[in-house]
């Protein structure tokens, strides 16, 4: 069998679907994105096709290792979002041709069912019990909001105030009935991590995502030391390369690589298996869509250390288009209580709706993340 020809579609609400087509007529999907950068991600993509038309689909991790190596720079969000969408698809590929689910031929089954959580909130959390309450009524009790707006390097207590008492009214509304993390969306210096956690601690979140920007990962065991909350991190990590300076380092409890921006299930499976190894979670970064969804699954139902996944049905980012709108198969992505069950088909388990995708395709939004700034004008982290 040999690739004959990758196909990008940039559909709304901000993903891109990724088709690579074989000479035996089996096609298989992958999820190639990085929010804000689908263009830059569709051109590495297209760059990378030089490794791949005319092989043998079968050898994934010698195109996995090609992909990565043989352009000499390497690493980084928009190749490894590259690699990650072809590593998928060629996944998805294999377990057609064999008929099996990808999770079978990485070794069948370590749990029957896995747990979900749902965002509350947007960009600036707000009408957090509103969004809690409608989506306890379709049987979730696990949730991540964001934690603060705004805040500077170091920030004055009215904005502390306003994080914490956020999270107070969450708590005092639902109480321990339900269990949240809180994203500080790298939006918080590591000064004000500190303040934060600290106050923070009474409420006992699930988890603190993004305590620090990844690249002061330094800070995570110095912030994990001060506070009991689990510090959570990973959708700006692109590797095992990156990881392991974090698990060298300490500070995460968990890990939170994104199956489309971390190389794939190829590099993801063994993120998780070095994370086991230092007693950490692995809970997959997923905002994104069904392909994305389907490759962390995939992992995640062979993942001993596997213990939560997000999924982005309602999320604030799918404007334009909901996670399965795409999907032929949608009851096979079946959410129950925040419970879903193995995806059992071919592959990835995805059925994609190529029609759909391509009519969608015309109305492909540039979708950019907002520039957020301080009240002096520089430039915030969003
Ligand atoms: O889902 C999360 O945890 C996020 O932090 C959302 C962020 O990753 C956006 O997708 C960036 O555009
Ligand atoms: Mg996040």
């Amino acid at each position: 069998m040999k690739i004959t020809r990758l196909t990008t579609y940039r559909v709304p609400p901000r993903w891109m679907l990724l088709k690579i087509e074989t000479d035996e007529g089996v096609t298989g999907w992958g999820e190639p994105v990085i929010e804000g950068r689908a263009r830059t991600v569709e051109a590495a993509v297209h760059e990378l096709s030089d490794y791949l038309v005319g092989k043998d689909p079968a050898r994934i991790n010698d195109l996995w290792q090609t992909m990565y190596r043989a352009g000499f720079y390497r690493g980084g969000p928009i190749l490894m979002s590259a690699i990650a969408g072809v590593d998928q698809a060629l996944w998805d590929i294999k377990g057609k041709v064999l008929g099996q689910p990808v999770y079978e031929l990485l070794g069948g089954l370590v749990r029957d069912r896995m747990k979900t959580y749902s965002w509350v909130g947007g960009d600036r959390p707000a009408e957090l019990i509103a969004g809690i309450a409608a989506l306890r009524e379709a049987g979730f009790d696990t949730f991540k909001m964001n934690g603060t707006e705004e805040l500077g390097i170091v920030d004055n207590a009215r904005k502390v105030d306003q994080a914490v008492a956020r999270v107070a009214e969450v708590r005092a509304k639902f109480g321990f009935e339900i269990e949240f993390g809180v994203d500080f969306h790298g939006r918080v210096s590591a000064p004000m991590a500190k303040v934060l956690l600290r106050e923070l601690e009474p409420y006992r979140p699930l988890f603190v995502e993004e305590p620090v920007l990844a690249e002061q990962d330094e800070y995570y065991r110095a912030l994990a030391d001060a506070t009991s909350i689990p510090l959570a991190a990973g959708e700006r990590m692109y590797s095992r390369f990156d990881f392991k300076r974090v698990f060298e380092r300490g500070g995460l409890s968990i890990v939170q690589p994104d199956l489309s921006h971390a190389g794939g299930i190829t590099e993801c499976v063994k993120i998780a298996a070095m994370a086991e190894a230092h007693d950490i979670a692995f809970a997959p970064h997923c905002p994104l869509g069904p392909v994305a969804l389907a490759s962390c699954l995939q992992v995640d139902f062979v993942a001993h250390n596997a213990v939560l996944q997000e999924q982005s049905m309602g999320i604030h980012y799918n404007q334009g288009a909901e996670l399965l709108d795409y999907v032929k198969n949608k009851e096979d992505f079946h959410l129950s209580s925040g419970w879903i069950r193995p995806l059992t088909k071919p592959g990835l388990g995805v059925e994609i709706d190529e029609e759909r995708v391509i009519e969608a395709s015309r109305q492909a939004p540039d979708w950019r993340n907002p520039v957020w700034r301080h009240a002096d004008g520089s430039v915030a982290e969003w």
